[in-house]
C-alpha cells in the first residue's frame, strides 16, 4: 500500500473524457451519461498540514471562490461529519488546472482530500464509501476516488475497468470558463444516443454530445477544436468544456502539433496515466 505522509505531495490529476454519451435523464433533472474517463499527468497539488484545533482552513484561497464552498474544504468537513472525526486540517492547494476547464479539476482536487484525509486522519473508509461520499459533492468526484480509467455510466458512478493504450495528448485552453449546468440546461441538447454495452467500446469509438452546444455558446471553444481537427480529425472536447483535445500514439507528434499552434490559442501535452497516482493509497 503506499505510505503517505502529512508531509508529502498529494497530486490531483485532471481526466479527459474520451467519448460523452447523453443517453437519458433522470426524474431530476441530472442526465445519465456514458463516457470513459482517463486521468493525465498534468495535475493539482495539496499538501496538509495537521492540527491542534478541528478546523479546517484552506491556506490558498482561489479568488472568486469563497472558502466555504471551495470543493476541498466541503470535502474535508464531509469526512468529518461522515466518520465522526475529530481532527483538523490546514489544506494548501497549488492549482494548475483550469476551473470550467472540463478537466474535472476541482473535483480531483475534492476526491485527493477525501483519499489523504481518511489516510493520514486513519478513518478507515473504504474506496467503496468515499466514491459514494463524493458523490455528494459533484457528479465526477467519485471517479477520482475510484482511480482506474474506466467506462462510466449513470452520472458518472457506476463503473466497468478498462484498459486503454499508451497515449499522449495535446490538450487545448481556449480563454473561457465554461459552466456545466448552462450545457447540460440547454433545450436544444441531444439526450438520446443509444447506451452501449460497455464490452463493446473499441478505443477511438464515440463522440461527445455537449460538444455541439458548447461549441454554440462559446466560439472560442469553437475555434480551437476547428483548428485542432486540421492536425487530428479525431480532436474532441473533454467534459463540457472549454478545454478540447487530440490523442497520439507518440508524444513527438503531440508536441510537433503544438508547434505548430497559431497565436492566440494556448495548449499543453500531457501523457495518459495507467492509473490515477493514488490509486493504491489505503
Ligand atoms: C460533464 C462532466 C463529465 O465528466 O465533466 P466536467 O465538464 O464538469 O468536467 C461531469 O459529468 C460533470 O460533473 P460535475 O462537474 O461534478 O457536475 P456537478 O457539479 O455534479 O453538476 C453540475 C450541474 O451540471 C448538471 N449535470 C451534471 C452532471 C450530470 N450527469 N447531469 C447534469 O445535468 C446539473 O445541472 C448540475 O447541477
Ligand atoms: N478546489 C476547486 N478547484 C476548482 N474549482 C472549484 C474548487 N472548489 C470549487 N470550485 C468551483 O467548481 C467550478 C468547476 O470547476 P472545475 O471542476 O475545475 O471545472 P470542470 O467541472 O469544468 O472540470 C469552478 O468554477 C469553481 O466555482
Amino acid at each position: 500500500m503506499n505510505r503517505r505522509t502529512w508531509d508529502s505531495d498529494w497530486p490531483a490529476p485532471a481526466k479527459l473524457n474520451l467519448f460523452l454519451h447523453v443517453v437519458g435523464r433522470r426524474v431530476d433533472g441530472y442526465h445519465l451519461l456514458q463516457t470513459v474517463f482517463r486521468f493525465i499527468d498534468r495535475a493539482d497539488t495539496l499538501h496538509f498540514a495537521p492540527r491542534t484545533d478541528d478546523d479546517i482552513v484552506l491556506a490558498t484561497p482561489i479568488p472568486g471562490v469563497p472558502a466555504d464552498s471551495d470543493l476541498t474544504v466541503r470535502a474535508a468537513r464531509l469526512l468529518q461529519q461522515a466518520t465522526g472525526c475529530r481532527q483538523g486540517a490546514t489544506i494548501h492547494l497549488a492549482k494548475q488546472l483550469p476551473m470550467g476547464g472540463g478537466l474535472g479539476g476541482g473535483s480531483s482536487d475534492a476526491a485527493t482530500v477525501l483519499l489523504a484525509l481518511n489516510h493520514l486522519w486513519q478513518t478507515g473508509l473504504t474506496r467503496p464509501q468515499l466514491e459514494q461520499l463524493g458523490l455528494t459533492l459533484g457528479a465526477d468526484v467519485p471517479v477520482f476516488v475510484h482511480g482506474r480509467s474506466t467506462f462510466a455510466e449513470g452520472i458518472g458512478e457506476a463503473f466497468t475497468d478498462i484498459e486503454l493504450p499508451t497515449e499522449s495528448y495535446l490538450v487545448l485552453h481556449p480563454d473561457v470558463h465554461v459552466p456545466t449546468a448552462a450545457i447540460f440546461g440547454a433545450p436544444e441538447l441531444k439526450r438520446d444516443t443509444p447506451a452501449i454495452l460497455p464490452g463493446d467500446w473499441r478505443h477511438g469509438d464515440g463522440h461527445n454530445d455537449l460538444e455541439t452546444v458548447a461549441c454554440a455558446k462559446f466560439p472560442a471553444v469553437a475555434a480551437a477544436l476547428a483548428w485542432l481537427k486540421t492536425k487530428a480529425p479525431h480532436a474532441m472536447m473533454t467534459g463540457s468544456g472549454a478545454c478540447v483535445f487530440a490523442g497520439f500514439p507518440r508524444r513527438s507528434e503531440a508536441e510537433a502539433a503544438l508547434a505548430a499552434l497559431p497565436a492566440g490559442l494556448r495548449g499543453w501535452v500531457a501523457d495518459g496515466l495507467p492509473a490515477h497516482p493514488l490509486a493504491e493509497i489505503e
